[in-house]
């Protein structure tokens, strides 16, 4: 892999690899743009199956914070880390506290939280060495109930557009993934009335969702042919991808998962296929705005209301999309970018500090 080509193309500021023989930590922190502020994005545990894998996850992952953080109105950049390993054979308290000095070695350029395999227990252990990370027990916690709670903004949004209502009585939801985010979206979805379909690869938290929601359980690589009105990533990225996308019987693609699109022309494909796409930077961005209320002091009323506005911001899109005729990807990017390109260009003007 050609690494500075890779960064130029999407015009990535910063890549960080960090080594510790004695805890075995090998991790990558990824700074894509920090225009409209710090970059802000959480640490995934993951055993990738080739470095290159991970390298390329982590650069996606911290592109996409970017967008998102924009998208959502909020100051901040966009990036996000990695740790290479089975975490459950991995995760030490020195391990992540050594990753902490890293963190902190970065002097506030990049702000760490929560992801896959991570959560308010590794997070405060990274606190014991740096400031630099957000999502704390006792300041806006774990974000993940938040974020299930814009997705499922998100997806009445989208229901709305499609079907002409946000009632979801009777709508038939199959959900990938079901742990922090998936389990709390599946809540809201049984709450309003939706039929769920879900998988995971762990079966204890396949059997919390059986138990608590009568969801049906279905082998993950049958979740995305499901007749269904709505799918639902919230596991792994790249799930829309040249294989899976000829399969889908879906009416909308609506999730948690960063990442869902392999390649950008599978918005394009989506489209194309009738299947409302909403883009999963903008529908996921209620864990970033409850972890930005941290750095502003904690205010969760703010963040809930902030994430409710996902609604809103989904309907935006879907408008930039049919006035422009592009796919919803496209106008999500689109405006990400511009509110990037007007707030830099005030950033031109000399301070004195
Ligand atoms: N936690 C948060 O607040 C946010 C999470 N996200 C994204 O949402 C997704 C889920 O995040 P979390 O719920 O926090 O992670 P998690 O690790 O708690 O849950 C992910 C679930 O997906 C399952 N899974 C993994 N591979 C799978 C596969 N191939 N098929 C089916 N299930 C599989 C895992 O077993 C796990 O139960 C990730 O893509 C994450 O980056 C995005 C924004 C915020
Ligand atoms: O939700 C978090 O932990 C912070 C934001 C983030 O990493 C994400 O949205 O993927």
């Amino acid at each position: 892999m050609k690494i500075f080509d890779y960064l130029e193309k999407y015009d990535y500021e910063q890549l960080v690899f960090c080594q510790d023989r004695n805890t075995g930590l090998k991790a990558i922190i990824g700074i894509h743009d920090t225009t409209l502020g710090p970059a802000l994005g959480g640490t995934r545990f993951w055993n990738y199956e080739s470095e290159e894998d991970a390298i390329i996850d982590v650069l996606r992952l911290a592109r996409g914070m970017t967008y998102k953080s924009a998208a959502a109105g909020l100051n901040l950049g966009g990036g996000k880390a990695v740790i290479i390993g089975d975490p459950e054979k991995l995760k030490s308290e020195e391990l992540l506290r050594t990753f902490g000095r890293y963190v902190e070695g970065l002097a506030g350029r990049y702000i760490t939280a929560e992801d896959m395999n991570i959560g308010t227990q590794d997070v405060a252990y990274i606190n014991d060495e740096t400031d630099y990370v957000v999502g704390l027990e006792g300041k806006s916690g774990n974000p993940s109930p938040v974020t299930a709670f814009g997705v499922f903004r998100g997806i009445l949004a989208a229901a709305n557009e499609v079907f002409g209502s946000d009632d979801l009585t009777g709508k038939v939801v199959a959900v990938q993934g079901v742990g922090s985010v998936g389990y709390h979206v599946c809540k809201h979805l049984h709450e309003s009335g939706a039929i769920l379909y879900v998988t995971d690869i762990k079966k204890a938290n396949i059997e919390r969702v059986v138990n608590d929601f009568g969801a049906t359980a279905v082998a993950p690589d049958e979740i995305h042919k499901i007749q269904c009105d709505i799918y639902a990533p919230c596991a792994m990225g790249a799930v829309i991808n040249d294989f899976t996308v000829d399969q889908l019987k879906c009416k909308i693609v609506a999730g948690a998962a960063n990442n869902q699109l392999a390649e950008e022309k599978h918005g394009d494909m989506l489209k194309e296929k009738g299947i409302l796409y909403i883009p999963d930077y903008v529908i996921n961005a209620g864990g970033v705005i409850n972890v930005y209320e941290e750095l502003q002091g904690y205010n969760r009323e703010r963040a809930m209301n902030r994430a409710a506005n996902i609604y809103n911001v989904v309907k935006k899109v879907i408008e930039i999309s049919k006035r422009d005729n592009i796919s919803t990807s496209k106008a999500a990017d689109r405006m990400a970018e511009e509110r990037i390109e007007k707030i830099g260009r005030t950033k031109t003007l000399y301070l004195n500090k």
